[in-house]
């Protein structure tokens, strides 16, 4: 089992009570050496607005699109926001993409009746336009020996969900937060000797998937294929798992966002899912406007 790159490497830049506010700078220096740099800018300005003709637009789902909630299968969008997007859509040629930790089918539901191209399982899953059909880069049973492993520990402790995501599988313990240090430990057990698997444990969740592939790896190679290709990457995102993509994208001259105040390598940032929401509706109406 991996527990390298970025992911892990975030979880580990809190702050020290030992120092403060700050970070410690050997953990800054690590971010370093694997070619990410945190800026901590929590002041760092909105971005401009999004070019439909111009720009490839990857938005990611979870506390970006949606708001968190305990259940993940309770998750949806905000009033009034499936036609602004849907527009957007339109307007950006379906050059716009959700990249998600989640699977595309359960994007497809939570969007319905829209449809996007979308990079599901953290890029594990592929759908390039919004009619293709899905591309998958392993098969969901190099995971059964950790379903095994994992099904006494949910048995056991019936307040932790497991998320089967067939490329990936997730315990979730956003209801249950006295349970973590078990559910992360619990993960880690289950993967331990799998070097072709990472452990990441992200927001309220332990997750296992396999090695290899990450968001910012999918938006490049998004980036290669129609209707992207040619445009200039806009990328909004609020997680440990969206720096991958933020980096791509700002290395690569285009508009990297981060939602809400954590730590991050992106240029911009945006303080929440109703202010990611008012900017895509008021760059469609600039776009009217001109
Ligand atoms: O890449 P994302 O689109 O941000 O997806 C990341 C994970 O999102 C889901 O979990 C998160 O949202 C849940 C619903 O709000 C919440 O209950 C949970 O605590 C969050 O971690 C999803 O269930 C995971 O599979 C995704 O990896």
């Amino acid at each position: 089992m991996r527990r390298r790159g970025c992911d892990c490497a975030f979880e580990t830049l809190k702050p020290r009570p030992d120092i403060g506010d700050g970070f410690a700078k050997t953990e800054i220096e690590e971010l370093g050496g694997r070619g990410i740099n945190p800026i901590w800018l929590p002041t760092m300005s909105e971005p401009p607005k999004i070019d439909p003709a111009r720009h490839a637009v990857f938005l990611d789902f979870d506390g970006t699109l949606a708001e968190f909630v305990d259940d993940p299968d309770a998750v949806r969008l905000p009033d009034g926001t499936f036609e602004p997007l849907d527009r957007l859509r339109e307007a950006c040629d379906d050059a716009i993409c959700i990249v998600s930790g989640r699977k595309i089918a359960d994007l497809d539901r939570f969007l319905s009746p829209m449809r996007f191209a979308a990079a599901g399982v953290h890029g594990l899953e592929r759908r390039i336009e919004p009619g293709a059909s899905v591309e998958r880069l392993i098969t969901p049973e190099a995971l059964d020996p950790l379903r095994d492993a994992l099904a006494p520990v949910i048995e056991g402790n019936p307040r932790l969900k497991l998320e089967d995501k067939g490329l990936a599988l997730v315990l979730h313990f956003r209801t249950a937060p006295d349970l973590q240090g078990l559910a992360q430990s619990a993960m880690d057990r289950a993967a331990e000797g799998r070097d072709d698997l990472v452990v990441m444990h992200g927001d309220m969740i332990a997750e296992v998937h396999p090695a290899g592939m990450d968001k910012g790896q999918a938006l490049a190679a998004m980036m290669e294929r129609a209707p992207f290709k040619g445009r200039v990457p806009v990328y909004v995102g609020d997680d440990t798992t969206d720096e991958f993509a933020l980096k791509v994208v700002r290395d690569r001259g285009g508009l990297s966002v981060k939602v809400g105040e954590k730590e991050s390598v992106a240029a911009y940032r945006l303080p929440h899912v109703a202010a990611v929401h008012r900017w895509i509706a008021a760059s469609l109406a600039e776009r009217n406007e001109a």
